[in-house]
């Protein structure tokens, strides 16, 4: 079970051969299953130390995978593995009600749901970010968000609604994708966002505007005085 109790560092890769790479700096991995080969054999075979976070996103939501049935089946065969502590669920399969099978059996296997939310096109409004975290925490234990910023000044309220669901005992994982959000990524963990994603290779970013693993563990400690 991942707990995200406190921030957590996440390696994000299609490969979990990287584990090892991964170990020294991060808390746990990603599996972005859709953007992985043979996912099923990975996971399988994976006898790593970092516990998982599985995602399988779909292409609505910036993933390669189709939204289809096949997609969400792996996800519940994915919780079976002792290894994986938590799956990540989009809020849009939560809303149309076919993500409910899912949650069940994460929860039966003791596997946290972090269900996420992505906007590819800017940042919304400082109400709407707090209305779609709240949605999201209605059906998970993190409710997480990732917008686009524009300009810099796009994060103040995202980090700002990030810290009255923190105040508010709520557990959420909040980030500014693109160059403007960047150091989102290292701010909003300061102020209570509870997971952060990052390539142990940044060559094999999966998102725009992401670190690579030791800059962001480096910073993230820096900032909160670990
Ligand atoms: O949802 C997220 C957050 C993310 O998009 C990011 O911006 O770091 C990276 C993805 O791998 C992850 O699934």
């Amino acid at each position: 079970m991942l707990p995200f109790d406190d921030f957590t560092l996440c390696a994000a890769t299609a490969d979990l051969a990287d584990e090892p790479a991964a170990r020294g700096h991060a808390d746990a991995v990603e599996f972005r299953m859709d953007l992985a080969e043979n996912p099923t054999a990975q996971l399988r075979d994976y006898d790593g130390d970092l516990p998982l976070l599985v995602t399988n996103r779909h292409d609505g939501q910036g993933g390669e995978a189709a939204d289809d049935e096949a997609r969400l089946d792996a996800l519940r065969d994915a919780v079976e593995h002792d290894a994986v502590g938590a799956i990540d669920l989009e809020l849009d399969t939560c809303l149309d009600g076919r993500g409910r099978t899912v949650r069940e059996a994460a929860r039966e296997h003791g596997a946290s749901v972090v269900v996420s939310a992505h906007d590819f096109d800017g940042t919304p409004l400082r109400q709407d970010m707090r209305g779609i975290l709240g949605n999201a925490l209605e059906y998970g234990d993190v409710a997480k968000l990732a917008v686009t910023a524009v300009e810099r000044t796009d994060v103040l309220d995202l980090v700002s609604v990030t810290h009255e669901y923190d105040v508010e005992g709520e557990r959420v994982a909040t980030m500014a994708m693109g160059e403007a959000g960047r150091h989102s990524r290292a701010v909003c963990p300061v102020y209570g966002s509870r997971i952060g994603y990052a390539p142990v290779d940044p060559a094999d970013a999966t998102a725009p505007g992401q670190y690579d693993l030791a800059t962001l563990r480096g910073l993230v400690d820096d900032l909160r005085g670990a």
